[in-house]
C-alpha cells in the first residue's frame, strides 16, 4: 500500500517501511481493529520540511493521531506528523439538515453536573477535531446560555424562517434561554414544552456539525422519554455522581435509553474524587467504585472519571471551560479522552448494527 511512496526520493525507502510496518500494526483502545483498518490513507509526503501522513478519519480522534506518531517515534526513531482530515459518518439517518450525529447527555439525578459535562465534552469533541453543536433541551431551566456566559444573547434569523445558531468559541448553541426569559418557560406544560424543544432543533439554522451534543432535562419521566424517542439520538452517554442515590437514578436513565432502543456508550462519573492541592491525596468525598458497578450491572462502560474540582465550577459559573481556558491541563484531558472515546465507540455502534460497515472499511484502506 505504501509502495506508491517510493518514489518520492524526498523521504527515504526505509523510513516509509518503518511507517508502514508501523501503521499496519497500530492497535489502541480508540482504534482496537487497527488504524489501518478505520482510516484512509491519502499521502505521505514532506510538508514544510515534516514528513507528513494524512490520513481521512470518520470520527474526531486528534489526540490519538499525537500518540500514534509519538509512539512511532519512540519506537521507529521516525519523527512524522499525521494530518488527519475528519469525515465523520453519519451513524443514524435522520432529515434534520446540517448536522451528522446527535448524542444525548441524561442523567437520572438533577445536580451531578450534567451540563457542565454536556458544555466542556462539547468543547473536548472540538479540540479532538469535530465541529460540534449543543442543544439545551431543558425548557424549564436552560442553563447552557450562562455557561456558554452568553446569557443576555438573544437569537437573530438571518433568511426569516430559520433560527441562526449562537456561537461560542466556534460552538454553535441553541437553547430556549436564547429566546425567551426563563420565567416565561416555566409556565408551559408538558406537550408546549415538547413542541417548544422540536422546535429549537428543527428550526435552527444547524451547518456542518459532527456531533450535537444535546444537554437533556434531568429525570426519566415522560419529557424525557418524549425527547429520546422524537430526537433522532445516535446514542446516548448517561452522568452520575458515585452517590448511591445519583448511581439509582442513573440506572433508570440507562433503562429508558433501552426502551427507546437507543445504544448507551456509557456511564461517566462526575465529582468521583477529590485531589488535594497541596499534598495530592485523592479522596473520595462521594464513595467509590459505584459508576464501575453499574456500568457492569448494565452491560455498558465506565467512560470515565473526572475529578470534584473548583476549576471546573468557577469555570462554568464564570461562563467558561477548563477546555478553552486550560488546554493543556490534566482537566482538558481528561474531558479530550473521554470526547475520543466517545467518537470512537459511537462509530461503533454503526460498526456493530449494519453489514454496510464493512463495505465502507474496505473502500477507505483501498
Ligand atoms: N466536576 C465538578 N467539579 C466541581 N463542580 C462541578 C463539577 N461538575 C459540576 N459542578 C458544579 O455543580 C453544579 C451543578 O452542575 P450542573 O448545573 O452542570 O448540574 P446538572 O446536573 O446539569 O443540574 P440540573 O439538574 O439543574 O440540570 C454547578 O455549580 C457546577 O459548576
Amino acid at each position: 500500500m505504501f509502495s506508491k511512496f517510493f518514489s518520492k526520493k524526498s523521504i527515504a525507502k526505509e523510513q516509509i517501511e518503518a511507517i508502514e510496518q508501523f501503521y499496519q500494526s497500530y492497535r489502541s483502545d480508540i482504534f482496537p481493529e487497527g488504524i489501518a483498518n478505520v482510516c484512509q490513507l491519502r499521502d505521505l509526503e514532506i510538508v514544510d520540511g515534516n514528513i507528513t501522513l494524512s490520513l481521512t478519519v470518520p470520527f474526531a480522534c486528534e489526540s490519538e493521531l499525537d500518540c500514534f506518531a509519538e509512539q512511532l517515534l519512540s519506537e521507529q526513531q521516525v519523527s512524522i506528523i499525521v494530518d488527519g482530515r475528519l469525515d465523520v459518518l453519519n451513524i443514524k439517518k435522520h432529515d434534520i439538515t446540517g448536522i451528522k450525529n446527535i448524542i444525548a447527555i441524561a442523567s437520572g439525578k438533577g445536580g451531578v453536573g450534567k451540563s457542565t459535562t454536556a458544555v466542556n465534552l462539547a468543547y473536548a469533541m472540538q479540540a479532538e477535531g469535530a465541529r460540534v453543536g449543543i442543544l439545551d433541551a431543558d425548557i424549564y431551566g436552560p442553563s447552557i446560555p450562562k455557561m456558554l456566559g452568553k446569557e443576555d444573547v438573544k437569537v437573530t434569523s438571518r433568511d426569516g424562517k430559520l433560527m441562526d445558531p449562537i456561537e461560542v468559541n466556534e460552538l454553535a448553541a441553541m437553547s430556549i434561554g436564547f429566546l425567551v426569559d426563563e420565567k416565561d418557560a416555566t409556565i408551559w406544560r408538558g406537550p408546549m414544552a415538547s413542541r417548544a424543544f422540536g422546535q429549537l432543533l428543527n428550526e435552527t439554522a444547524w451547518q456542518d456539525i459532527d456531533y450535537l451534543i444535546v444537554d437533556l432535562p434531568p429525570g426519566t419521566g415522560d419529557i424525557q422519554l418524549t425527547l429520546a424517542q422524537q430526537v433522532p439520538v445516535a446514542a446516548a452517554v448517561v452522568i452520575t455522581t458515585p452517590q448511591d442515590i445519583a448511581l439509582a437514578d442513573a440506572a433508570k436513565g440507562i433503562a429508558m435509553f433501552n426502551k427507546v432502543n437507543v445504544p448507551v456508550l456509557g456511564v461517566i462519573e462526575n465529582m468521583s474524587y477529590h485531589l488535594c492541592q497541596n499534598c495530592g491525596e485523592k479522596s473520595h468525598l462521594f464513595g467509590q467504585g459505584g459508576g464501575e458497578l453499574l456500568s457492569k450491572d448494565y452491560g455498558t462502560q465506565l467512560l470515565g472519571q473526572l475529578p470534584l474540582d473548583i476549576s471546573i465550577c468557577q469555570h462554568a459559573d464564570q461562563g467558561k471551560s477548563a477546555l478553552v481556558e486550560n488546554s493543556a491541563g490534566d482537566i482538558a484531558q481528561q474531558y479530550r479522552r473521554i470526547a475520543g472515546k466517545i467518537a470512537a465507540d459511537l462509530f461503533r455502534q454503526f460498526d456493530a448494527r449494519s453489514p454496510a460497515t464493512n463495505e465502507i472499511l474496505i473502500k477507505q484502506v483501498d
